[in-house]
């Protein structure tokens, strides 16, 4: 059963060859696209391009439930998160690597989760990404001799409107980083039990500098940054323990009413 998915976002591709893809059906419809199986360095690996093959999927209409779904149908128990951020302060340069550690949820209107009743759930979110995952992703970007920052809290907006200026003044107060991707993907994979870990390639700064954020201008970077994503997630993938001792899954014991 394969084990690890990563969902890829703007301007991530090439990520490994698929050896098959599978059309799958969830509660929830199907996923940004039929997800392809492959393996990195010997590892198999589900992918999910998060905006469809052809970047169709705005981040708002993102079928994030059925994404989520159809990996856990597939055997996935961890999550790797790639996105295209912009940065809330100038420490977070462009061509940087967040391993994000908190985030702050700005989105308005999308489905925030499986259980809608009768069912009632409340997953703890304290410290949502997996600690097993961030860890080995850090010390590998390091090992790379990549910028990678450790920790870095992540403001999710709507969309798929960029910011005000006075809204990115807000944000930045209290976040680093910026995109409109990672929420409800965490919540989700969270409410199944799997680990999600985000890697944040920082494309900008946001619309507090001087030179307002186009989208074009995120996927030229995120092009030309690429290849650190997969030289990461080459290294990295390998070393994810098979088993898991990180306690991801133990918010499941209490969620439930
Ligand atoms: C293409 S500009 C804005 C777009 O880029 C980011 O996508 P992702 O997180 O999937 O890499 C951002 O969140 C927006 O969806
Ligand atoms: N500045 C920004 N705001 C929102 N999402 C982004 N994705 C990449 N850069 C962004």
């Amino acid at each position: 059963m394969v084990k690890i998915g990563i969902i890829g976002g703007s301007g991530v591709y090439g990520v490994f060859e698929a050896k098959e893809t599978v059309k799958v059906h969830t509660p929830y419809g199907r996923p940004s696209a039929p997800v392809e199986i492959g393996e990195i360095e010997g590892v198999e690996v589900a992918f999910i391009p998060r905006h469809g093959k052809h970047h169709e999927f705005p981040p708002h209409e993102v079928p994030y439930r059925a994404n989520i779904w159809a990996l856990k149908e597939l055997g996935v128990e961890r999550v790797i998160g790639v996105t295209a951020v912009g940065s809330l302060r100038e420490e977070y340069k462009p061509g940087d690597i967040v391993i994000t550690d908190q985030f702050i949820d700005f989105t308005k209107k999308r489905d925030y989760t499986f259980y809608n009743g009768p069912k009632v759930a409340h997953v703890s979110m304290a410290d949502p990404f997996c600690p097993e995952m961030r860890k080995i992703f850090y010390e590998t970007a390091k090992e790379l001799g990549f910028p990678v920052h450790e920790r870095g809290t992540y403001v999710c907006i709507e969309g798929p409107r960029f910011s005000t200026r006075a809204e990115s003044f807000m944000f930045r107060q209290y976040a680093h980083i910026i995109g409109m991707t990672l929420i409800p993907e965490i919540n989700l994979a969270r409410e199944l039990g799997m680990c999600y870990a985000n890697i944040a390639t920082v494309t900008d700064y946001d619309v507090w500098a001087e030179k307002p954020v186009d989208a074009q201008e995120v996927l030229k970077v995120m092009a030309e940054n690429n290849y650190k994503v997969q030289e990461l997630l080459k290294k990295a993938i390998p070393r994810i323990p098979e088993e898991r001792k990180c306690g991801c899954a133990d918010v499941l014991k209490s969620m439930f009413v």
